[in-house]
């Protein structure tokens, strides 16, 4: 494990980028493709915008495969959507075909057929690579309540899929949500956290003290880096 601090999300955001872009060059030149899954939320947009502008050009973003850890199960022009912030900060802003971009598709109804709809997808992807399902690097945020992806404390989860939904108790928005599960987010070879603020950095030190939280068990299984800023 890794942590890196900054003074703020600015310096934090840059950062990140240059590690991005590196685990991108590691497996272009390693295996020709490079999966990267988005955080929603409100901390990575900088991240994406640096990403779209400073890094637009040194990405062969036809080589790039954008999923996403969780969604909000409203419509993908609702406010809300995770889709919509990584639309409108980095996807509608890069040259990347829309095969490569792998949505959760929200306007299908139940939300078990959306579930099912994005683990297909997932599956498709990862067979036709011949691989087993492993995500080059996955980005996530964490919530004030410690809550990763859309994993929140004290809701329970499956193991056995690589995608779930969950109802929150507590949430903004307090709407159903599609997730990662922990086998999946576990089953990924780097994870990359992006924490910002006094709260969290309180909560995250309680979790390096042994308190129990959802970020507490995120174990990726090559790299697992915190960048942090106040
Ligand atoms: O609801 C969510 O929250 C977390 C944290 O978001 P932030 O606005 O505090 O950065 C985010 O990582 C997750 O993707 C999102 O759906």
């Amino acid at each position: 494990m890794r942590i890196f601090e900054y003074e703020n999300i600015n310096e934090m955001s840059f950062e990140t980028a240059k590690t991005v872009f590196n685990f991108y060059d590691y497996y272009i030149r390693k295996q020709g493709y490079f999966s990267l899954v988005l955080a929603g939320g409100n901390t990575p947009k900088l991240l994406y915008q640096i990403l779209a502008s400073e890094y637009n050009l040194k990405i062969n973003w036809n080589d790039v495969y954008i999923f996403f850890g969780d969604e909000r199960y409203v419509d993908k022009e609702n406010e809300y959507s995770n889709y919509k912030m990584a639309f409108e900060t980095l996807i509608s802003k890069i040259d990347i075909p829309p095969k490569n971009i792998f949505r959760i598709r929200t306007e299908i109804e139940p939300i078990e057929k959306c579930v099912e709809d994005y683990e297909n997808q997932i599956l498709k992807f990862f067979e036709k690579k011949d691989k087993d399902v492993s995500f080059d690097l996955i980005l996530l945020g964490m919530g004030n309540d410690g809550h990763v992806a859309s994993i929140f404390p004290d809701i329970e989860i499956s193991n056995n899929k690589y995608i779930d939904y969950v109802i929150p108790k507590n949430a903004n928005p307090l709407v159903p949500r599609i997730t990662f599960t922990y086998n999946t987010i576990n089953n990924s070879k780097n994870v990359v956290f992006l924490i910002s603020g006094k709260e969290k950095i309180k909560v995250l030190n309680e979790v390096f003290r042994g308190k129990e939280y959802p970020v507490g068990n995120i174990k990726p299984r090559e790299n697992l880096i915190y960048f942090i800023s106040k």
